[in-house]
């Protein structure tokens, strides 16, 4: 550039200085072949007139000599010279150098005027650059943009190197320009200016760009949350935002350029030791990527606060570190948060007792801790005598406030290391370890006392309230956990059964427990045979006597269940538990549901029935609301006349119920359901009952009806109900009927209907159909 002077740059004056000179010059343009040639024929010639004496001769070896010199020294000067002057000499090389460079570069001579420009002029000015020359600063910007450029200009033009940034107006468009203006001094006078003017709008755009990101990003991180903290490469701290400020109890200001180890304190909140992935500098030694859980961050005033976070390496664009990202989080409220569940989890929320579900584990824990040793604990099971009367006569919040005092009555009466728990209801349950069983017996003598003595006042009332205990001891042997809790409860319920408020200690061989052991197991073979639809129901016919024999076709339904290995279990086996634990509404509504079903198979709907089904009904059904609903319920959907149902309730179950009994009788009566009263004669037998159950038979208790030939008492029994039953309106059945001879007598008695082996063994119903267990299982 020093040597621009206008649109082309001139090539300095050739060396040669005389007409030999100037003729060699000829010759070297010719090219190196004709070069060559005319010096060797410059070379003969000499030669020649040289043999023969002449001067001329001499002179064109020398010329030849000359020449071959100058040629030598022309071809290093150009050889030199080349790039220089091939660039010089052609103003398509002159742009060539400038030509694509993504900016303005021009000469500005002394009066502002444009002396060279290159083609591309970086897209900054909208004249054309062939136009350009000769045209004033002014005129190719426009006066917006020259009134910014003049001042810096003029200080170029004084001799000063001009470098600016500014947005130039250059049209319609804002250019964000770099500006460089550098005088060109010859001699000490300044003869223009090197312009160079660089488009920095696109730079200038994305650093917009990214200073809003940056902005955005901040104010997200200001916002959040969560503490974060950026280190540097070293660990240094370079960021804190308002969140990690708050957190930690240092300002941003203070923290910034400290070591990471000396501001996040962080600790394992167990052993107070620094946590492990933040120890030390370990911020500093990347890749650092960290999770850390079971934290405290010791604050900068010594406070610890519980957190959860992450640590992660930044990494820059070479694939290296930049530094790291701590993210950390209060978990104060999580922390007790997940404490408050968990003590709800295990307690219970009455009366702060642990619940059941801890209590287990913990007899769990102890039965298994101690087995295969000789240690010895023992178990509890309380439950409070008549509990319910306190609420029915003061209600729930009576019983409540007796269930709390009387928890914290038991806990002070047990050791420290003894456990209470409420199992439920009016039940606790005291895990008494590393204790022997004389000693257990003392501290539930102790407990029940205790029970006895306190007096629950509530208002004006007084209540004396007991407790029945059950006790095991265990320990070194292969017990579970619900084995000792079965056997306790088992201790526990006969404690109940022989008077209330007394201590039961449960024993391997004491007999009465083995059948309340018995029971329990019924009943949970009740409800898998329930869930797995092993119940089977037998038919047993019971015949009409005498003239009666056109009627329906009547049975009695009876029910079996089928043991998991396909044996066939008699009623009696299991309805004693089912009736306990309070099963025979689930097991009676199965009998309905398929004995239904089974009609609806024999008698299509529309035709009078040719079956009269009889269906007992246990004492629980007649006082449980559900079953009327239920009855009805599966008239409709089976389709199944009611005339063709007769339920069959037993005697003692009906006036123990009577009430009860007698609406169920009415409404399904109305809708033309037939009953009977069963093992009439066994029970309460007051004759009196019957005028307020409006039954359609009576069915003679079998006792009196099998040896009523032998037995004439039996006989007169039998004779009396069939007389009274009569002059009510009530057909009469034998049961029990296993001869003939029977069958014979009943006949001569005038007895309705007969029913026994005699007249049929029990069989199979035909045709039965199995539904699901769950739809029979609602109460
Ligand atoms: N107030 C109150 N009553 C409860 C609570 N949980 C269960 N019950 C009642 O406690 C009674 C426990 O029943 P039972 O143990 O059969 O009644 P009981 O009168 O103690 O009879 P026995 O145990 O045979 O002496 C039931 O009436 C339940 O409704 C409770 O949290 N608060």
């Amino acid at each position: 550039m020093a040597c621009v002077t206008g649109q082309h740059v001139r090539s300095p004056s050739s060396p040669i200085p005389n007409f030999l000179g100037l003729f060699m010059v000829l010759f070297y343009k010719s090219g190196p072949l004709r070069r060559t040639a005319l010096m060797l024929g410059i070379a003969v010639l000499g030669l020649l007139f040289a043999g023969k004496g002449s001067g001329i001769g001499l002179a064109l070896l020398r010329l030849c000599c000359g020449g071959l010199i100058a040629f030598r020294c022309l071809d290093w000067w150009r050889a030199r010279q080349r790039p220089v002057a091939g660039c010089a000499k052609s103003p398509a090389g002159g742009h060539a150098v400038t030509a694509c460079l993504p900016a303005l570069v021009a000469y500005i001579d002394a009066n502002q005027r444009y002396r060279f420009c290159n083609d591309s002029h970086g897209g900054i000015t909208d004249v054309d650059p062939a136009s350009l020359v000769g045209k004033t600063v002014c005129e190719v910007f426009g006066s917006s943009a020259y009134a910014v450029l003049a001042p810096e200009l003029g200080v170029a033009l004084q001799g000063s190197h001009a470098a600016f940034e500014r947005v130039l107006q250059i049209g319609a468009r804002r250019v964000d320009a770099h500006v460089e203006f550098v005088p060109d001094v010859v001699g000490g006078q300044v003869r223009g200016v090197y312009a160079v003017v660089v488009d920095l709008s696109a730079r200038k755009r994305a650093e917009a760009q990214l200073g809003a990101e940056r902005a955005h990003l901040r104010a997200a991180l200001d916002a959040i949350a969560d503490a974060v903290i950026i280190t540097d490469v070293d660990g240094g701290i370079s960021y804190m935002n308002p969140a990690a400020e708050a957190l930690s109890g240092w300002a941003g200001s203070d923290a910034v350029g400290l070591a990471s180890c000396a501001v996040l304190n962080v600790l394992d909140s167990t052993t107070r030791l620094p946590a492990p992935g933040l120890r030390g500098s370990a911020l500093a030694e990347p890749p650092v990527v960290g999770i850390y859980r079971n934290a405290v961050l010791a604050r900068r005033s010594g406070e610890c606060v519980p957190i959860d976070g992450t640590a992660a390496a930044i990494a820059d664009t070479m694939g290296g570190t930049a530094g790291a990202v701590v993210v950390l989080r209060d978990v104060t409220e999580a922390c007790s948060l997940a404490a408050e569940l968990t003590y709800q989890a295990s307690h219970d929320a009455l009366t702060g007792l642990i619940n059941r579900r801890e209590f287990e584990l913990r007899v769990e824990r102890a039965a298994a801790g101690g087995r295969g040793e000789r240690v010895r604990h023992a178990m509890l099971y309380l439950d409070l005598d008549q509990f319910k009367i306190v609420n029915d006569t003061c209600g729930h919040v009576a019983g409540d406030a007796l269930l709390r005092q009387l928890s914290r009555l038991l806990q002070a009466s047990l050791r420290q290391s003894d456990t209470l728990g409420r199992l439920g209801g009016d039940e606790f349950g005291v895990l008494l370890e590393y204790c022997s069983e004389e000693a257990a017996v003392h501290t539930a003598e102790k407990l029940r006392r205790t029970v006895k003595d306190f007096n629950f006042v509530w208002r004006d009332k007084f209540f004396p309230i007991g407790v029945s205990i059950g006790l095991i001891g265990f320990g070194g042997d292969d017990l579970q956990m619900n084995d000792l809790l079965r056997m306790a409860d088992a201790a526990c319920y006969l404690a109940k059964d022989k008077g209330r408020n007394q201590v039961r200690v449960f024993k391997e061989d004491d007999l009465e427990l083995m059948q309340r052991q018995g029971e329990l197991d019924w009943a949970s073979r009740i409800h898998r045979a329930l869930s797995d639809n092993r119940f089977v129901l037998y038919v047993q016919k019971i015949r009409a006597l005498g003239s009666n024999g056109s009627g329906p076709d009547h049975y009695e339904v009876l029910l079996r269940m089928r043991g998991e290995d396909g044996s066939v279990i008699p009623p009696m086996a299991f309805l004693p538990a089912a009736e306990r634990y309070g099963l025979m509404g689930l097991i009676d509504r199965w009998v309905v549901r398929h004995c239904f079903l089974d009609l609806a198979e024999r008698n299509p709907p529309g035709h009078p029935p040719h079956d009269l089904c009889a269906i007992n009904l246990s004492g629980a059904s007649l006082c449980d609301p559900g079953m009327l609903a239920y009855i009805c319920e599966q008239f409709e959907l089976c389709q199944v006349a009611p005339q063709a149902v007769c339920f069959e309730i037993t005697e003692t179950a009906a006036i123990s119920n009577l009430a009860d009994a007698n609406e169920l009788i009415q409404r399904l009566a109305a809708m033309g359901c037939k009953f009977a009263l069963d093992d009439f004669g066994s029970g309460m037998s007051s004759f009196a009952y019957l005028k307020h159950l409006p039954v359609d038979y009576l069915k003679i208790d079998g006792e009196f009806v099998k040896d009523m030939v032998a037995d004439p008492i039996d006989r007169a029994m039998v004779a009396a109900i069939n007389q009274i039953g009569h002059v009510m309106g009530i057909q009469t059945i034998a049961e029990f009927v296993e001869s003939d001879a029977i069958l014979d007598a009943l006949g001569e008695m005038g007895i309705d209907c007969a029913q026994g082996y005699t007249v049929q063994v029990p069989q199979p119903m035909l045709a039965r159909r199995l539904v699901p267990a769950r739809e029979v299982v609602e109460v």
